[in-house]
């Protein structure tokens, strides 16, 4: 059973009179224990999903509709063998399935707060500077775990955040220091221990290694997936960078514009791409076997979001538009069938996905893509 099933899911942000679909009909499943990748270029909506999943959004931000259902629920809502209890699964005052499982998104900010930390933990993005200056690291660690874990003794909490900070690599002596006394990587390993310092089910991980050097950046993804096989625990990762997803990802979704354009299983995505933006975003990241790869960029910028158009997100920048591009967003092709020159909508959210009219014509798609004139001639034709 999935730990985190998300249908339909939309967001938005109000900016005046005009709304930004930052996230629109997004559905994806992330198994226990599994690392799922959102990748995609800056303002696609990355960061608005994986916050809306646990209600961090800006104060202007909301979401539209949609369901987060989450393998876990309130501890005033479980047995005493942690399991949602009948009565509160057949009330429908409560947001909570017949699996056990809860809408996220129906709970309130006090009730999502009990599930922040205990269950899904957040690296937030520039991370780094999330260490509060003025208290020791390890005493940052250790009133993380007081606080979600009111119960624990301090000098438990305490022996729980050094032993935390080692695992990621830090010397358990290091916790009586400052942030200031941490290199750039030690203060992203503190980060990642505090975000673990309940026990999550979900680590929420926000870019976690962009400003760090390739080395340092290298080291950060092995400890994230140490402390996955030793906790099980599943992490949603956000990243532009397609090189960090190859590392780490069990499965990826590409966004575009709010959309996921492409999902799939990790390898599948990437090396056998269904969907002319991940091929055009492959084009742009240079690969390690291929040494004299040519880069090509896809011209033009990404949209707005401010009150969208009907039609594929990506239609505008596409070599490959057709008329019915603009009729509506497509759905997601099952990757699988389209190899056969079939267009059948994908029947679950775990199979290689893509979201494109042409996907019937994957061959000429794959092979034209590869050409730089194909995405720097055709582009004034589609708008
Ligand atoms: N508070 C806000 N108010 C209005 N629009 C916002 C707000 N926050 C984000 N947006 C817009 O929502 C869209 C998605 O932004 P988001 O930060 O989720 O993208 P992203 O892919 O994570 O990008 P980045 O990697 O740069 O953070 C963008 O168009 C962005 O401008």
């Amino acid at each position: 059973m999935s730990l985190l099933e998300v249908n339909d899911l939309c967001v938005r942000y109000d900016a005046g009179d005009k709304q930004v679909h930052a996230v629109d009909g997004v559905t994806f499943n992330v198994d226990h224990g599994e690392t799922y990748g959102l990748v995609g270029e800056s303002g696609c909506g990355k960061t608005t999903l994986a916050k809306s999943l646990i209600h961090l959004l800006d104060s202007n931000g909301y979401v539209e509709s949609g369901e987060i259902w989450f393998d876990g629920t309130l501890p005033e809502w479980e047995d005493e063998n942690g399991n949602a209890r009948q009565e509160i699964i057949d009330d429908d005052r409560y947001p909570v399935r017949a699996d056990g499982k809860t809408d996220l998104a129906k709970l309130d900010n006090q009730q999502i707060r009990d599930v922040r930390w205990r269950d899904i933990a957040l690296i937030p993005q520039s991370a780094m500077n999330a260490l509060n200056p003025v208290y020791k690291v390890g005493d940052q660690i250790t009133e993380a775990i007081l606080r979600h874990e009111p119960g624990t003794p301090v000098a438990e909490a305490d022996e729980r955040a050094r032993d935390l900070i080692e695992r990621v690599g830090i010397e358990p002596d290091r916790a009586d220091d400052y942030a200031h006394q941490f290199s750039g990587g030690m203060k992203q390993r503190a980060v990642i221990a505090m975000a673990m310092a309940c026990n999550p089910d979900l680590l929420i991980a926000d870019e976690p290694t962009t400003a760090l050097d390739v080395i340092i950046q290298d080291r950060i993804l092995e400890e994230l997936e140490a402390l996955q096989d030793e906790f099980n625990v599943a992490i949603l990762v956000v990243s532009h960078d397609i090189s960090v997803m190859a590392e780490i990802c069990d499965q990826l979704a590409v966004m575009y514009g709010g959309k996921m354009m492409e999902s799939g299983p990790m390898g599948e995505v990437l090396n056998n791409a269904a969907n002319p933006y991940t091929l055009g975003l492959k084009n742009s990241f240079p690969t390690v076997e291929e040494e004299q790869q040519e880069l090509i960029s896809i011209p033009g910028s990404p949209p707005t979001l401010l009150d969208p158009n009907d039609g594929c997100r990506f239609a505008p920048r596409c070599p490959f538009v057709v008329d019915e591009c603009h009729s509506a967003h497509p759905p997601g092709y099952d990757v699988e069938q389209a190899e056969g020159g079939r267009r059948t909508e994908a029947g679950s959210p775990d199979m290689h996905r893509s979201a494109c009219y042409r996907i019937d014509d994957l061959e000429t798609m794959r092979t034209d893509a590869q050409k730089e004139e194909t995405w720097h001639q055709n582009t004034t034709q589609t708008h």
